[in-house]
Parts: C-alpha cells; sequence; structure tokens
C-alpha cells in the first residue's frame, strides 16, 4: 500500500511518556528535596523569592488530574522545579547539588525517552 500519513501521536501516548519519566524523578536518589511542596512557613524567603513553586508531588497531581496538554506543559514545570532550585540555593550546597544531579539526569533521560519515538 502507499506510505499511510504518519499517525498523530494521541495525547495520552505523550503522558505516558511523561508518566514513565516522574515515576524515574522521584525513584531518584537525590530527588528528595523535590518530592513535595517546600514548606513556605518554615523556609525564611522562600515565598518571597520563588514567585512559581513547583515539585514532584504537584506534578504528579496536574498528571492525573489532566492538566497537561501535552508535554511540554509538563517539561515547563519539571524545569521549574530545578530553576527554582538554582535560584534559591548555592551550587555547593546539599540542596543545590541534588538539583544540579537530577536536572543532568532530566535532561539525559527524556532526550532519550523522546528520540525513540
Ligand atoms: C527545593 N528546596 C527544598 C527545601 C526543603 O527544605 N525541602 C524539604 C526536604 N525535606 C528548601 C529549599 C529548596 O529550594
Amino acid at each position: 500500500l502507499v506510505s499511510c500519513a504518519k499517525r498523530a501521536k494521541t495525547p495520552n501516548s505523550e503522558l505516558a511518556v511523561c508518566r514513565v519519566l516522574l515515576a524515574e524523578l522521584e525513584a531518584h536518589q537525590d530527588a528528595w528535596p523535590f518530592l513535595s511542596p517546600v514548606k513556605l512557613k518554615s523556609v525564611p524567603g522562600y515565598r518571597k523569592v520563588i514567585k512559581k513553586p513547583m515539585d514532584f508531588f504537584t506534578i504528579k497531581e496536574k498528571l492525573i488530574n489532566n492538566m497537561y496538554l501535552n508535554q511540554e506543559n509538563f517539561i515547563i514545570d519539571v524545569n521549574l522545579v530545578f530553576d527554582n532550585c538554582q535560584k534559591f540555593n548555592e551550587d555547593d550546597s546539599e540542596i543545590g547539588q541534588a538539583g544540579h544531579r537530577m536536572k543532568r539526569f532530566f535532561d539525559k533521560r527524556w532526550t532519550e525517552l523522546l528520540r525513540k519515538q
């Protein structure tokens, strides 16, 4: 048969990759600073400095509630976690180092997973 047009990627297959990626992020040994929202009451200055807090638990909730229309919106939120971390923490701090390691891991994995599609 004449080759048919490439089937459009259904949104849920795009989001399936996001669920796989998020599970890997949560399981990473350096994920501990990012697993839940930063406690604004117990971290002085965080509320003022970080305009758009984000964390892996919030991302999971948004995935479950279909609040991501595509991969791009998911990637934006994950990168927000790491950008917030770099803004608020010194690079040589425990949390700063964890953030850099998590970002490197994420960048590697989503290019691997997306290049495969
Ligand atoms: C990502 N991040 C986390 C914390 C924190 O205190 N997390 C609780 C770990 N149990 C503080 C600053 C920050 O940028």
